[in-house]
């Protein structure tokens, strides 16, 4: 078996009386492309920001590459490797595109010319790179969530975790975001991506995991996962019914 890349060991976080994560345990490999999937306030964002260090967990580990990052800040993990967007966008809709991809370049090169090189480098990757030098504000919802990729492309991560990257698109637009990471994932890079469209999950992930009331209720291939009759009585039939 691979080594794992991201490893989390019985982690859990409590917001006062609340347990939002409770005792989650998996590990990702290099290369692997992993949906987590589970109700509205389920707990999936608290278990990014524990992967990322915007939080520290209430108990459990986190090790990346086989090193304790349970602690690490943001940046830190950052500069390991760990790449991430966010559920509400981060764009900085005053500079550019290319800036903004700038942002994420400059953890490793200083030199602004090194810097803007790489983020030239990630905006291509997303078929962002006509759009270097307008105003990030007025891209597309769609070209704003490609450019947001592209920043923790540039990043040069390990791994990106994608918050809910094709919310609000239209399915033309959820087309070409898919196609964008099966393409990324194909080219080697990993993912861990928390999705809300079953189909495309169903479609682009070897491996689900999914989480309810802040625990792992299942973990395996897209099939047994989303065919579980746990899965489909805790989330799948309530989505049905909405
Ligand atoms: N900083 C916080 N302080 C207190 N409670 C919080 C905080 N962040 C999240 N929560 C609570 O933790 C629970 C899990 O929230 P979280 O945003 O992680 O869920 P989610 O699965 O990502 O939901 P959604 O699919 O709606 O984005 C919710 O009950 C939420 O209200």
């Amino acid at each position: 078996m691979t080594a794992a890349l991201l490893s989390v060991e019985g982690v859990s976080k409590r917001f006062g009386g609340l347990l939002a994560v409770n005792d989650v345990s998996f590990s990702v490999a290099p290369g692997e492309l992993v949906s987590i999937i589970g109700p509205n306030g389920a707990g999936k964002t608290t278990l990014f920001n524990l992967l990322t260090g915007q939080l520290l967990p209430s108990a459990g580990r986190v090790r990346f590459d086989g090193h304790d990052i349970t602690r690490l800040s943001p940046n830190r993990r950052a500069r390991l490797g760990l790449g991430r967007t966010f559920q509400i966008s981060q764009t900085l809709t005053s500079l550019t595109v290319l800036e903004n991809a700038m942002v994420g370049a400059f953890l490793h090169h200083r030199g602004l010319k090194d810097a803007a090189r790489k983020a030239e480098g990630a905006l291509a990757l997303v078929g962002l790179e006509h759009r270097a030098g307008i105003r990030a504000g007025i891209l597309t919802l769609s070209e704003r969530r490609r450019l947001e990729v592209a920043r923790a492309l540039a990043l040069e991560p390990r791994i990106v975790l994608l918050d809910e990257v094709m919310a609000g698109l239209n399915p033309t637009e959820v087309e070409e975001i898919v196609a964008l990471v099966e393409r990324l994932n194909a080219e080697g890079h990993t993912f861990l991506v928390i999705e809300h469209n079953l189909k495309v999950v169903r479609r682009f992930s070897r491996r689900v995991i999914v989480i309810e009331r802040g625990a792992r209720l299942a973990d395996g291939t897209a099939a047994e996962v989303l065919d579980d009759p746990r899965v489909v009585e805790a989330y799948i039939g309530r989505q049905r019914a909405a």
